[in-house]
């Protein structure tokens, strides 16, 4: 997968070149390109925002740059597989869901601009060229895009082959789909290492029992419980087929 992003701070971008997302860039399994926007400006002071229409606070990025930095790394009739992501405090929210979605494309284009936003009408153009996802990434409010875009490259990076190790793998995310037996769906149990008593507190047990299958109701029980208590609405939305004979009991 190619991602692009154009911002004004590549800076803010730099967490991308460590850990599991650098791990699969240097791998070649993501191709992530930092773009700078003004080097689509052209005037002398590589101006990218002007005043609102209408007025109001704050300032609004002009269509002009951001057209032709799309139009650069997307050259007309190159669209396909390419998506366009938009972050803004008034998109659709971004969940797992979404995140599987976009990592089947092959080329994703994100715009995480600042200020009061981008002219709607770049949007508009943009769409009439290729699918534009506006998206949020939480009820909270941000300073500009640039934060949800590193939430957003992880999620979907993460998912790809070839990024998660064996050991990781993504089947039994807590948001992903629930299935029979796996903890999809569930939020994670709480996790225990060495030593087996530290601060006067021990190891539940069960978990240095050696017994796989008890140690795994165990784990699904924690996990049910912690679901129910922190997040009862994922409970509500788990596929009931998901749930096994024992949960139901519960
Ligand atoms: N994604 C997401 C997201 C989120 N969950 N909170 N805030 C944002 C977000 C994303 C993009 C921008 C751009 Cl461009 C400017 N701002 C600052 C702002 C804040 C409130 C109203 N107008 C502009 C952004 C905030």
């Amino acid at each position: 997968m190619r991602i692009d992003i154009v911002t004004i701070f590549p800076e803010y971008l730099a967490p991308l070149d460590v850990s599991l997302i650098g791990k699969a860039a240097a791998a070649g399994i993501l191709d992530i390109r930092v773009h700078e926007l003004r080097t689509w400006t052209h005037d002398r002071h590589n101006t990218v925002d002007d005043s609102p229409c209408g007025g109001g606070p704050g300032m609004v990025m002009k269509p002009e740059p951001w057209w032709e930095a799309l139009t650069g790394l997307v050259p007309p009739g190159t669209e396909a597989g390419t998506r366009l992501i938009v972050p803004t405090p008034s998109g659709r929210p971004f969940t797992q869901r979404v995140a599987e979605d976009l990592a089947t494309a092959s080329h994703l284009v994100f715009a995480p601009a600042r200020y009061e936003g981008i002219d709607r009408r770049f949007v508009e153009a943009a769409a009439e060229r290729m699918p534009v996802e506006e998206l949020s990434i939480g009820d909270y409010v941000l300073a500009g895009g640039e934060v949800a875009v590193l939430v957003m490259v992880e999620a979907v990076g993460r998912l790809l082959p070839g990024v998660l190790g064996n050991a990781e793998s993504a089947k039994d995310d807590s948001f992903g789909h629930a299935s029979e037996g796996g903890m999809a769906g569930l939020l994670e149990g709480p996790v225990y290492t060495k030593p087996a008593t530290w601060d006067g507190r021990e190891v539940p047990p069960v978990l240095l029992s050696g017994n796989h299958a008890v140690i795994a109701r165990w784990r699904r029980d924690e996990a049910l419980r912690r679901t129910a208590a922190m997040r009862p609405d994922l409970i509500e939305g788990l596929d009931p087929d998901a749930l096994d004979k024992k949960d139901r009991a519960r």
